[in-house]
C-alpha cells in the first residue's frame, strides 16, 4: 500500500431554486472521467480537468449518466471501507464552495429514501460487514467522535458537557489529538445513527445561536474502528485499529460576492486560513513528491485542519477526495477556482493552480496496517514518563516527583539560580504525566466502561436538548418542541439554513428578528403562524405543491409555521403571546 494516490472526485448538483429562478446556463460537462468548465463569457476558454471520478448529478436518476448517492459511495465510500477492514487510516473529505454539495454528498438527507450520503451508508455497510462475520475468534468494536472546526476552534459535537473549545496537542507517539474529544462506544447502526443526527443537530442549534451558519465550520466525523483476533493456539489477542475520518469542509465565498464585513470577515478569513493552508500543504506535498532530494516544509500546523489531518494528507492514510461543483454560470468564478484549487482569499486568489486535481493525485500516501498500536503505545508512554523521571532523579529532584509538588522539595529555594529551570523541567513532567495517565486510562477502558460512558453522555445530551426546547422522538423523524423559559428565540433545526428550500424554526414567545442569512437576495421569507398556547406542540414535514417547500408545525395546540422560499430570507418578526393568537 506504500505510496498510494489520494483519489479524487469531483460531482456537480442540480440547479437549486434560485438558480432556475434566475434561469441559469450550466457550465459544466462532463464526459467520462474528464470534466469540463465551459467559460460563459469566452468559450474558447474552456478548462477541462481529468480526475479519478467525474459525477454528473445535475439532472435526475431517470437520465443514464446520473450519479446517485449509492454510485458515489460504491465508488469512493466501499473502497475505503475495505481498507478500513484490512487495518488502514481512511478519510474522505469534500470541498467546494458553500451550498456546491458538499454535506449532501458526505450526509445527504438522513430520512429520504436514496439519498442517504457517504457517512451514513458507509456506517451502514461497516456494521452489515460487521454481523456477517462467522468468525468466532474475530471480534469488532466501533467507537465515534464528531467535532466541528469554526473559527480555528474545536468543538466537541456529542457531548454537552465538553461546552468550551477543546485543545489540539501533539504527542510524540500519537501525533496530533484532540485533547478531551469524547469517543463514544456503539453497537449498532442505530446507535451511529444517533449520533450522527445529535451531532448534527448541535452543529445547527449551535450555530442559529451564534448567528452563524454550520456552512462555515468544518465537520469532522471519526469512526474508530478496531478488529480483534484471538489466537487460541498462542493464546494471544492481536489488534489492528483504523480511523475513518469523514470530513465536511466548511463553504467558502469571496467577500465581494457576500458582503462579509466585521465578524463574517474575520470568520472567513479564519475558514479561509485552514482552505489555504489546506492549499498549500497539498501543493507542497505534490510538489514534494516531484523532489528527488530536499523536501520543501509541509505547513501543517499552519492551521488547526490541517493539523488535525496531517496523517490523512500525506502520511498513513488511504484518502479520497470529493470536489462539489455549483453547475451555475452565475458561480463560474468560483466553480473554476474550486475544481482546480480549493482555496482562495477575498477576490485575491491566492493561489490558481489549473491542474489541482492532477496535484492531489501525485500525493502519495504511505499507508500502514495499524497492528497493536495500543500495547506499543502504552508501552512506549510509560517508557516516556520514566525517561523524565530519571531526568529530574538526575538533577536531584526525585521527591518532587512522589508528592508532584515543588514546595516539598528540602532544597528548594525560591532565588536559586536554577529556579526556572527546576520548574520548566517540573512543569513539563506533571504535564506530560498527566496527558499519559489520560491516554493510558483511554486505552485501558474496557468496553462496559465505554458503553456506560456513552449511554451517560446520551442522557446529558437528551437533558440538554429537552432543556433547549428541542426532544427528539422516534416516530418518523417527528420532533417534538418544547418551550421552556430558557430556549433561544429562534433554532433552527434543518442543517442548511443558507441554500435549501427548507428551514424548521422553533419560535418562542415573544419578538423574534432574523437576519438576512443571504445578502446576494432579495426576497423576503413568507410565513404564517397560528399559536394558541405554548404547553406542547409537535411539528412534521412536508413539501409544498409547486416545489416550494412547507414547513408545518402542527401542535397539540396548533403552533402553524408555514415557510416558503426560506432560501431567502430577509427579515422576520414573530410576535406570540398567550392571550392573542396571530399571524404575521
Ligand atoms: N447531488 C445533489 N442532488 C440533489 N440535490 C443536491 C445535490 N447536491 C446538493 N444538493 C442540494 O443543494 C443544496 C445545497 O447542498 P449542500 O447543503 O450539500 O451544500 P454545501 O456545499 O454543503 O453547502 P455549505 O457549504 O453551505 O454547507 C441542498 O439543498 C442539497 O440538498
Amino acid at each position: 500500500m506504500a505510496g498510494a494516490s489520494v483519489k479524487v472526485a469531483v460531482r456537480v448538483r442540480p440547479f437549486n431554486s434560485r438558480e432556475t429562478e434566475k434561469e441559469s446556463k450550466c457550465i459544466i460537462q462532463m464526459s467520462g472521467n474528464t470534466t469540463t468548465i465551459i467559460n460563459p463569457k469566452q468559450a474558447k476558454d474552456n478548462k477541462s480537468f481529468n480526475f479519478d471520478y467525474s459525477y454528473w448529478s445535475h439532472t435526475t436518476p431517470e437520465d443514464v449518466n446520473y450519479a446517485s448517492q449509492m454510485r458515489v459511495y460504491q465508488d469512493i465510500g466501499e473502497e475505503m471501507l475495505l481498507h478500513a477492514f484490512e487495518g488502514y487510516n481512511v478519510c474522505i473529505f469534500a470541498y467546494g464552495q458553500t451550498g456546491a454539495g458538499k454535506s449532501y454528498t458526505m450526509m445527504g438527507k438522513q430520512d429520504v429514501k436514496d439519498q442517504q450520503g457517504i457517512i451514513p451508508l458507509l456506517c451502514e455497510d461497516l456494521f452489515t460487514k460487521i454481523s456477517d462475520n462467522t468468525d468466532n475468534s474475530l471480534s469488532y468494536s466501533v467507537e465515534v467522535s464528531y467535532m466541528e472546526i469554526y473559527c480555528e476552534r474545536v468543538r466537541d459535537l456529542l457531548n454537552p458537557k465538553n461546552k468550551g473549545n477543546l485543545r489540539v496537542r501533539e504527542h510524540p507517539l500519537m501525533g496530533p489529538y484532540v485533547e478531551d474529544l469524547s469517543k463514544l462506544a456503539v453497537t449498532s447502526y442505530n446507535d451511529i445513527q444517533d449520533l450522527m443526527d445529535s451531532g448534527n443537530k448541535a452543529r445547527t442549534v449551535a450555530a442559529t445561536n451564534m448567528n452563524e451558519t454550520s456552512s462555515r465550520s468544518h465537520a469532522v466525523f471519526n469512526i474508530i474502528f478496531t478488529q480483534k483476533r484471538f489466537d487460541a493456539e498462542t493464546d494471544n489477542t492481536s489488534e489492528k485499529v483504523s480511523k475513518i475520518s469523514l470530513v465536511d469542509l466548511a463553504g467558502s465565498e469571496r467577500a465581494d460576492s457576500t458582503g462579509a464585513k466585521g465578524t463574517r470577515l474575520k470568520e472567513g478569513a479564519n475558514i479561509n486560513k485552514s482552505l489555504t493552508t489546506l492549499g498549500k500543504v497539498i501543493s507542497a506535498l505534490a510538489e514534494n513528491k516531484k523532489k528527488k532530494k530536499v523536501e520543501s516544509f509541509i505547513p501543517y500546523r499552519d492551521s488547526v485542519l490541517t493539523w488535525l489531518l496531517r496523517e490523512n494528507l500525506g502520511g498513513n492514510s488511504r484518502t479520497a477526495m470529493v470536489a462539489a461543483l455549483s453547475p451555475a454560470d452565475i458561480n463560474y468564478d468560483e466553480t473554476l477556482i474550486f475544481s482546480s484549487f480549493p482555496c482562495f482569499s477575498f477576490g485575491l486568489f491566492i493561489f490558481f493552480i489549473p491542474r489541482y486535481a492532477d496535484r492531489a493525485k501525485q500525493i502519495r500516501c504511505n499507508a500502514v496496517i495499524n497492528e497493536d498500536p495500543n500495547n506499543r503505545l502504552v508501552r512506549e508512554l510509560k517508557e516516556e514518563v520514566s525517561r523524565l523521571k530519571d531526568l529530574l532523579y538526575a538533577q536531584g529532584l526525585g521527591d518532587i516527583i512522589e508528592s508532584k509538588s515543588l514546595w516539598c522539595h528540602h532544597d528548594f529555594r525560591p532565588f536559586n539560580s536554577n529556579i526556572y529551570l527546576t520548574i520548566l523541567l517540573f512543569a513539563l513532567f506533571v504535564s506530560k504525566c498527566q496527558e499519559t495517565e489520560k491516554i493510558i486510562a483511554e486505552l485501558n477502558e474496557t468496553w462496559e466502561e465505554k458503553l456506560r460512558r456513552t449511554e451517560a453522555i446520551r442522557m446529558e445530551r437528551e437533558a440538554l436538548l429537552a432543556e433547549m426546547g428541542v426532544a427528539i422522538r422516534e416516530d418518523g423523524g417527528t420532533v417534538g418542541v418544547f418551550s421552556p423559559k430558557k430556549t433561544p428565540h429562534l433554532v433552527n433545526l434543518n442543517e442548511d439554513p443558507l441554500m435549501s428550500e427548507c428551514l424548521l424554526y422553533y419560535i418562542k414567545e415573544g419578538i423574534t428578528r432574523v437576519g438576512r442569512l443571504d445578502a446576494s437576495s432579495r426576497q423576503d421569507i413568507v410565513l404564517s403562524g397560528h399559536f394558541i398556547n405554548d404547553e406542547h406542540c409537535t411539528f412534521t414535514r412536508s413539501s409544498g405543491p409547486s416545489g416550494e417547500s412547507q414547513y408545518i408545525i402542527l401542535g397539540l395546540n396548533s403552533l402553524f409555521l408555514r415557510v416558503h422560499n426560506c432560501c431567502n430570507i430577509k427579515s422576520l418578526s414573530v410576535l406570540l403571546s398567550s392571550s392573542c393568537p396571530r399571524s404575521m
